[in-house]
């Protein structure tokens, strides 16, 4: 059942792309829940379902953090114990991350088909710059991008435009030009804001909630769905 596709209006005038990594590009959940478990077992907190810890990813690794041991503590004594967890979070994530991820079906074909089209194209990412530079190594995704920026690379992260603003101006591009590409309403508010057209896909992870409630202008089964409706002209 892809109906979606059909219904869904080809964008015209689109010269730039700004794509997501976490839920979109790569399912990195594995990575992420191993990484907070094992935080979590160093606080003496038992471990979180995959559900659970899948609910907390998309707003970046400081919140992640929060959330995580949020479900033990009160607001003020996650304060109290944020410094050490997220010590811990990315000591952790430094050995895990990488190791289970995968790229997401139509991904490499998404891309390619993109930079076929002559497509300017960057990634945006809530993860930060330690984490996202490596991963997108191992997992040969780093090639398709002239530009990638993280949660840490500016004062504000998405939902925040200010990432996205960067991109346009780096590219030359007015935001109207401008396509992001996400799985969560992160990445929508952000399009939104900074005046980008925006896709969705139906299977990355949008905090438990169904993408369809999300603002945007077309939800994709693929990233090769999402190159089939840009256009260039
Ligand atoms: O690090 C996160 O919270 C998720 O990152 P994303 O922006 O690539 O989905
Ligand atoms: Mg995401």
């Amino acid at each position: 059942m892809s109906s979606s596709v059909v219904e869904n209006q080809v964008l015209h005038g689109i010269r730039g792309v700004i794509v997501d990594l976490d839920g979109t590009m790569l399912h990195t959940a594995q990575d992420l829940h191993i990484t907070i478990n094992r935080m979590r077992a160093d606080l003496g907190l038992g471990p979180l379902t995959l559900e659970t810890a899948i609910s907390f990813v998309g707003k970046g690794a400081e919140n992640l953090v929060r959330k995580s041991i949020g479900v033990d503590f009160s607001a003020s004594e996650v304060e109290l114990r944020f410094k050490e967890a997220l010590a811990l979070f990315e000591k952790h994530y430094f050995d895990v991350n990488g190791e289970f991820a995968t790229a997401y079906p139509g991904v490499h074909e998404g891309l390619q088909a993109m930079r076929d089209q002559g497509l300017r194209m960057a990634c945006v990412t809530n993860k930060p710059m330690a984490f996202t530079l490596p991963l997108m190594e191992k997992t040969g995704l780093r090639d398709y991008f002239e530009i990638v920026y993280g949660g840490d690379s500016f004062e504000k992260k998405k939902p925040d435009p200010m990432q996205l603003l960067q991109v346009c101006k780096d590219f030359g591009l007015h935001p109207s030009q401008v396509v992001a590409i996400g799985d969560s309403i992160n990445d929508s508010q952000a399009a939104r804001a900074a005046g980008c057209k925006v896709l969705n896909v139906p299977y990355g992870y949008n905090h438990g909630q169904a993408i369809q409630d999300v603002d945007s202008d077309g939800i994709v089964s693929t990233l090769l769905d999402a190159a089939h409706l840009i256009s260039p002209t």
